[in-house]
């Protein structure tokens, strides 16, 4: 299902976080969301999941999200992932599985669960390279696989549009490929955003881009279009005054090709 997010607006107490952000994203491509510290990229996904309050449109096929509360939100199909992993580092992966998949349970359905692992969570744990890993506690994975486990979370959801922010940030350069490569198939049939600083892995695996800058989409093109685009290299290479550590750090590698 396809998410379109219309002139979205975001305020705290007077201060325009985002400043009517349109864009949209739909299944079969990896969506990112880039931008400079500050850009309003996690506001936008927090104003689209619900937690916080936003103006405009950000609609899930033809339903309106905006307005709904966050559980509304993720029994629509709208999960994501958050900067740091939340998942339960006490219980195993399978655990935390079936609780993500608890709102589907029947009482059935749990009955059957108890003799076996159910076949949405064997999905998505052949999805995301963890079916060896069912009895591991999550708290002894390491980095990466707990972003897969998280994504597995959302997979057993039924989620159909997953926004991610900054899923491969602090992985080694195997798990950002991995990751790539697994986001790539979940894409196929789920609407896939991603929020990033880490201009190689949005070079190797974005299709489609939208530059924020100060809380307004600066550009929005190919991977080639926004590196080409005169404005997204002024924001990188600070020279509108606005750049941080970090944008300025990509900026070798968005200048790249
Ligand atoms: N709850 C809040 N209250 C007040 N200001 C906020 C709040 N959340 C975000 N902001 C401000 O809104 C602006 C956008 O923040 P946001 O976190 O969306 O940026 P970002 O592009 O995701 O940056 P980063 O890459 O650093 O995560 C920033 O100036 C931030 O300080």
């Amino acid at each position: 299902m396809s998410l379109v997010v219309t002139d979205l607006h975001v305020e705290f107490s007077g201060f325009v976080a985002v400043g009517g952000v349109s864009f949209d994203a739909h299944p079969g491509e990896v969506r990112f969301l880039i931008g400079p510290n500050g850009a309003g990229k996690t506001t936008c996904i927090d104003a689209i999941t619900g937690l916080s309050k936003g103006t405009g449109s950000a609609k899930l096929g033809e339903t309106e999200l905006l307005g709904k509360p966050v559980h509304k939100i993720v029994r629509l199909g709208v999960g994501r992932t958050f900067q740091t992993a939340s998942v339960f580092d006490e219980l195993t992966v399978l655990q935390n599985l079936d609780i993500a998949a608890g709102r589907h349970r029947s009482p059935a359905a749990l009955l059957r669960a108890r003799r076996g692992v159910d076949s949405s969570i064997e999905r998505a744990v052949t999805e995301t390279g963890l079916d060896g890993e069912l009895a591991t506690p999550a708290g002894i994975l390491s980095h990466g696989q707990k972003q897969w486990l998280e994504i597995a979370m959302l997979l057993v959801q039924d989620a159909q549009v997953l926004l991610l922010d900054e899923p491969v940030a602090g992985m080694s350069q195997d798990e950002r490929t991995a990751t790539g490569e697994l986001l790539q198939r979940v894409a196929a049939n789920h609407t896939v955003v991603v929020v990033e600083h880490d201009m190689d892995f949005m070079r190797r695996f974005a299709t489609r881009v939208t530059v924020l800058h100060q809380g307004k989409v600066l550009s929005e093109g190919t991977v080639a279009e926004v590196q080409a685009d005169p404005q997204v290299q002024e924001v990188y290479l600070g020279t509108a005054g606005a750049a941080t550590t970090a944008a300025a750090a990509a900026v070798p590698e968005l200048m790249e090709d």
